[in-house]
């Protein structure tokens, strides 16, 4: 309950600062009755419990606030309380009689005036009459006292986290750049400045152009004018003021805000152009509505969305129960025929006893038999009851049905969705699967890179003397000893007569399997007549070489790999006196093959090449190939090939995955033997044949002398041989050489000469070999190599 301060009649409604002193400030004339503002106060009725009256003091009272005062802030400013204004009116026996004002604040929002009037307190209504206090509105509103007052509820907006009261009016908006900030609407912050007016009895709102000359205002807004030298326009800094509770410096951080540090220096015209900063502030109300209505645009497009997805799904529903309705629609019209047919035969019934029925006139008894009727009339009461059940069983197993569908929707949806889910992570996987297996090949490749993609192996051939030129010291070591002499060789593996063909094959296999990855490989085998070259390469049919050892193990790996579909072509041919000879042709003693180059791969156009799927398939080919081999004996080894034989299998892989095709060849070349001719006495056509091998060889050691120099030019095309292997020692390849080399002491020159041809082959470099993988659609431009 606010406590009044009783005065005597005149004096206005007083503010007890004690410390408040000074001149009176020229101050308009109180108003009389109600401005603008007053109704619009009204009409808002604010909640106004911290109301600071300033103006309605007496002249004689009014005191400027004390410099010190207003810098102490707003805290100072809401805790001086203002006491209920004081009243007197005057009794009925000429008496002064004091009236005691109040403030009632209802919750309903409306700020009531009170009194004590003849001992029993009335309040001011709406209509300015005067209504005994309702006893019940104790408990729903406040009677505005200095406690109160001073409870000191505002705020300001510098504060980094507001203290709130937790209730309707806590919220949050969205604001552009800054995003969703908390909010209160603290209604008691506004228009808060009001005077009293003693006719009335109630506070009314101080308008704005008697508010400027408060000091309290006044020292406020010239406080701001000095923050923001830019703004000049004392009304409307009062009227910023009054939205922000008297806070100077929430006006300027206010108007910072909005219109930049343009409001820091003052304006040469004296202020700064207000249509500019209007229209600014116009644009950021423009930003506002348009940021709402794209966001009302969005929702809307979500409903038209939903509603088109609804009237989809209802038009397939309602075609669905078309044909339901139309299929029972059958039932029924089915069911009235056979009622239709049984009233039929009921009436044909009832018609054939008609003429037994004697005549009216003569007759009283009935014109059917009863027991007839009652019999007919029986079965049409069946009738109507085996239609009504018909009927409620087609209902019913309508409602099934709806059911049903209801159930099979659900779970068509649910199908749907799990099906999506599952596409979603099978290409997931496949993604993982291609970075993999990508990353696996790299890896792999990058290993080989490092051993080098050119390999040579040295192969000891099994003697049974024991007497041998050769030593072994270690893995990568072998040494050659003629005439007390004593010259070491290395190459990446050197193979002892004890070696295996297993053992053999095993040094070859990191580089065949990179055939399927793409890569062209080759094998060759190089050495003296005799020194087991095809041994090495071919094996015998119980214990098979490198050639069928690798296809098996090629083989092995496109049935494995049951992602890529592998096509594999094989062909055959052999190098006899510098001629290209098909060993798959259907026509033995046709023309001699011919080489071309495409880019920088080689073809042999007409070349046979047969598709192959398993073993079986390449040894009969190869089979065929060997019988076609020209074989000639020689003096040193009755079984001696006096041509170079090469093999060649495509793999061709279509990666149904990552939908790339892969080409790789497998060359495998058993070179003829190299022989000194003197030593091995040929003469005749056997002296042609060594003739043209020691040629060819000799080009392939130049080859290779040319690429160990990084020559310029490498001469491919002394020979046929070199000139078909091209593809398999310029790079793009990788290579593997076996030098095949006898122990015997008997063969150490030509053993020697072969170790130092296999060295020469070791200090080369091939470089980085390619892969020859295109997508599936563009696959003309694979490289080729043999033909
Ligand atoms: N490591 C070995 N173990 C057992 N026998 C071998 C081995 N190497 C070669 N031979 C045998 O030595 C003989 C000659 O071998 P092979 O025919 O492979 O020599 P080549 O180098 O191919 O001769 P050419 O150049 O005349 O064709 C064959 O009877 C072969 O079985």
């Amino acid at each position: 309950m606010g406590s009044g301060a009783s005065v005597n009649e005149g004096t206005r409604p007083e503010r007890l600062e004690p410390g408040e002193a000074g001149p009176e400030p020229a101050r308009p004339p109180t108003p009389v009755g109600r401005s603008d503002d007053t109704l619009q106060a009204e009409e808002e009725k604010p909640d106004s419990h911290m109301m600071e009256v300033r103006s309605l003091k007496s002249e004689e009272s009014y005191t400027q606030p004390k410099e010190e005062e207003e810098e102490e802030g707003e805290e100072e400013r809401t805790t001086h309380t203002v006491l209920s204004p004081a009243v007197t009116e005057t009794g009925t026996e000429g008496e002064e009689v004091s009236l005691d004002f109040e403030s009632f604040l209802h919750n309903n929002g409306t700020l009531y005036s009170c009194f004590n009037h003849h001992g029993n307190r009335v309040y001011v209504d709406e209509s300015q009459n005067l209504q005994p206090f309702p006893k019940e509105w104790n408990n729903q509103g406040r009677f505005i006292t200095a406690s109160t007052e001073g409870s000191g509820q505002l705020q300001t907006a510098a504060s980094s986290q507001p203290a709130v009261r937790e209730d309707d009016r806590t919220g949050s908006v969205y604001i552009q750049g800054k995003g969703t900030v908390m909010t209160y609407m603290f209604e008691e912050r506004v228009n808060v400045c009001r005077f009293w007016d003693p006719q009335s009895g109630v506070w009314l709102l101080l308008p704005l152009q008697w508010e400027i000359n408060v000091e309290f205002v006044k020292a406020r807004v010239q406080r701001v004018m000095s923050t923001l030298p830019g703004l000049v326009d004392q009304k409307e800094i009062t009227a910023a003021l009054r939205q922000c509770n008297y806070d100077p410096d929430e006006v300027a951080s206010v108007y910072l805000t909005m219109f930049g540090e343009i409001l820091l220096q003052a304006s040469p015209s004296g202020d700064h152009d207000y249509a500019d900063l209007n229209s600014f502030r116009a644009l950021l109300e423009r930003d506002r509505v348009i940021e709402d209505l794209r966001l009302k645009l969005q929702t809307k497009e979500k409903e038209v969305d939903n509603l088109f997805q609804r009237s989809s799904y209802l038009a397939r529903e309602v075609r669905y129960l078309t044909d339901v309705v139309q299929h029972l629609n059958q039932k029924l019209a089915e069911l009235e025929a056979d009622q239709q047919e049984a009233r039929e035969k009921i009436r044909s019934l009832l018609n054939r006893r008609a003429p037994a029925v004697p005549p009216a006139r003569t007759v009283t008894k009935p014109a059917v038999d009863p027991g007839q009727l009652r019999q007919v009339s029986g079965l049409t009461r069946e009738l109507n009851v085996s239609n009504k059940q018909l009927r409620s069983t087609v209902g019913q197993a309508m409602t099934d049905m709806k059911n049903q569908l209801e159930q099979l929707k659900g779970a068509v949806g649910k199908l749907a969705q799990v099906e999506q889910e599952a596409a979603g992570e099978v290409e997931e996987l496949r993604s993982l699967y291609r970075r993999e297996a990508v990353e696996r090949k790299s890896l792999y490749n990058k290993l080989l890179e490092l051993q080098g993609n050119i390999r040579v192996f040295c192969r000891c051939r099994k003697s049974p003397t024991s007497s041998s030129c050769l030593e072994k010291t270690d893995d990568q070591e072998v040494v050659v000893v003629q005439r007390g002499s004593r010259r070491k060789f290395h190459f990446d593996k050197v193979y002892p007569q004890s070696s295996s063909q297993e053992d053999v094959f095993a040094g070859t296999l990191p580089v065949i399997t990179s055939c399927v990855d793409g890569y062209n490989v080759c094998i060759l085998a190089y050495g003296q007549t005799g020194s087991g070259k095809t041994y090495t390469m071919m094996g015998s049919k119980e214990n098979p070489g490198v050639n069928i050892r690798s296809i098996r193990e090629l083989l092995r790996i496109c049935a494995e790999n049951e992602k890529v579909s592998y096509t594999l072509k094989i062909s055959m041919l052999e190098i006899y006196n510098d001629t290209l000879n098909d060993l798959l042709t259907k026509s033995p003693g046709a023309a001699a093959l011919d080489i071309r180059v495409q880019g920088k791969s080689v073809a042999v156009p007409g070349l046979t090449r047969i598709q192959v799927q398993t073993e079986a398939d390449i040894l009969n080919v190869m089979e065929t190939g060997e019988k076609n081999r020209k074989i000639a004996s020689t003096k040193m080894n009755i079984q001696s090939s006096r041509s170079h034989l090469v093999v060649a299998l495509e793999v061709e892989g279509s990666d149904e995955v990552s939908g790339l095709t892969s080409r790789g060849t497998l060359t495998l070349c058993d070179l003829a033997g190299s022989e000194r001719i003197s030593k091995t006495e040929a003469e005749g056509q056997r002296l042609v044949e060594a003739a043209a091998i020691n040629k060819s060889l000799t080009a392939l050691g130049q080859v290779f002398s040319a690429l160990k120099c990084n020559a310029l030019h490498i001469p491919f095309r002394n020979s046929k041989l070199t000139h078909l292997l091209q593809p398999c020692l310029s790079g793009d390849a990788k290579c593997c050489v076996f030098v095949n080399v006898s122990p015997d002491v008997k063969d150490a020159v030509e053993t020697l000469s072969t170790l130092q041809f296999g060295s020469t082959i070791r200090q080369v470099s091939l470089g980085r070999a390619t892969q020859n993988i295109v997508p599936a659609k563009n696959n003309k431009t694979a490289k080729q190599t043999t033909n």
